[in-house]
C-alpha cells in the first residue's frame, strides 16, 4: 500500500505537488493520471525517496522509503527504461542490480523468464528495442519480489503488442496481491488497464475513485435513437428528456437524461418503430477533459 498525506513539493516558486493525499490499495492496478506538468513524476520520485517533500509525507507499506531496510524487496519501480549500461547484457545488468541489493543471483533467471527475455539474456541491452528495454526494466523492478510496483508511463512509445503485454502483466501482478501504481497520459489505455484512478491537476488531487465511477461522475450517459418517426418521439420526450441531433447528421437523435428502457417502452406504447436504440457510455477521455478542465483553465488565466 502507498499512502500520501498532505504531500507537497516546491521547486523555488513552482508548486509541483500541492497538499496531495491518497491511498493506493494492494491487489489492484491504480492509474495515476494528470495533464503534462501535473506532478506525477515528482510524486513518484518522492515515493521512492529520490526527492524530499517540502511538507507532508508518503509511505510504502507504512514506512518512509528512506527507512526501508531492503527497499528493492518492498518496492520495485520502472521510471526510465533506458536506464541501463548499453554494453552490458540483460543478464549482466540484472546480476549487478541483484548483487548491489543483496538479492540472490538465482532470482535473475526467474525474472528474465517472467518477462520473456530468456532467449536474449546474453545480448547487449543497448541494442534492445523499446519494448525489450521496458521488459528489462520490469524485470529489474521484480528482482526483489516486492509487494509494491510503480511504473512511470510504461507504454509510452510501445506498439500494440507491447502495450497488450504490459497490460496483461500488470493485471497478473495485481492478481498476485501486489500494489500496482502506473502513471500514463494515455487515457483510453488507462481505462483498459486500471481498476482505480488517482487524478491530479496542477499538483492537486482531482479524484480518487474507480475507473467506472470516474466515468459515471464526469460524463452523462446518453441514448442514440434512430426512428422514421423522429418528430413524434421528440414530442413525446419533450419535458422529460433533452433531445439533440447526432453529430454524424445521419438522422439519429441523442437523448440525454433518461434510460434506454424508458425510450423503448414509450416508443412501444405509442406504436413508434425503432431502428436503433443504443446506450452510449461516456469515455474516459471525456471524463478526464471534463475534470481537469478547471485546473488547466484556472492556470491559463493566471
Ligand atoms: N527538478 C525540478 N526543478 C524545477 N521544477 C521542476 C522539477 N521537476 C519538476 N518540476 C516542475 O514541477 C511541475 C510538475 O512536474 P512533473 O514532471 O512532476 O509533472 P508530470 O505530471 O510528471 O508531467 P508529464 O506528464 O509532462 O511528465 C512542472 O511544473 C515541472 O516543470
Amino acid at each position: 500500500m502507498i499512502e500520501a498525506t498532505g504531500l507537497t513539493k516546491h521547486y523555488g516558486k513552482t508548486v509541483a505537488v500541492d497538499n496531495l493525499s491518497f491511498t493506493v490499495q494492494p491487489g489492484r492496478v491504480t492509474g495515476f493520471l494528470g495533464p503534462n506538468g501535473a506532478g506525477k513524476s515528482t510524486t513518484m520520485r518522492m515515493i521512492l525517496g529520490l526527492d524530499h517533500p517540502t511538507r507532508g509525507r508518503v509511505t510504502v507499506n507504512g514506512k518512509d522509503y528512506g527507512s526501508l531496510h531492503q527497499p528493492l524487496r518492498v518496492v520495485g519501480a520502472l521510471l526510465d527504461a533506458k536506464w541501463v549500461h548499453p554494453n552490458r547484457s540483460a543478464r549482466a545488468h540484472l546480476h549487478w542490480l541483484a548483487r548491489s541489493n543483496n538479492i540472490h543471483t538465482a532470482r535473475v533467471d526467474e525474472v528474465l523468464e517472467m518477462v520473456g527475455l530468456t532467449q536474449v539474456a546474453k545480448r547487449r541491452a543497448g541494442g534492445f528495442s523499446l519494448g525489450m528495454s521496458q521488459r528489462l526494466g520490469i524485470a529489474g523492478a521484480l528482482l526483489g519480489d516486492p509487494e509494491v510496483l510503480m511504473f512511470d508511463e510504461p507504454v509510452n512509445g510501445l506498439d500494440p503488442e507491447g502495450i497488450h503485454w504490459i497490460r496483461q502483466f500488470m493485471h497478473r501482478l495485481a492478481d498476485e496481491g501486489r500494489t500496482v501504481f502506473v502513471s500514463s497520459h494515455l487515457l483510453s489505455e488507462m481505462a483498459q488497464t486500471a481498476q482505480d484512478l488517482i487524478v491530479i491537476g496542477r499538483g492537486r488531487l482531482i479524484a480518487q475513485t474507480s475507473v467506472e465511477q470516474f466515468i459515471k461522475d464526469a460524463t452523462e450517459d446518453t441514448v442514440r435513437v434512430r426512428t422514421p418517426q423522429a418528430e413524434q418521439l421528440r414530442e413525446l420526450l419533450s419535458g422529460r428528456a433533452r433531445v439533440a441531433d447526432a453529430a454524424a447528421s445521419d438522422g439519429a437523435l441523442v437523448v440525454h437524461g433518461v434510460e434506454s428502457s424508458f425510450i423503448g417502452e414509450l416508443a412501444a406504447a405509442n406504436g413508434i418503430t425503432l431502428h436503433e436504440l443504443s446506450p452510449q457510455l461516456g469515455s474516459l477521455e471525456e471524463a478526464f477533459m471534463q475534470l481537469t478542465k478547471e485546473s488547466v483553465e484556472y492556470h491559463a488565466h493566471e
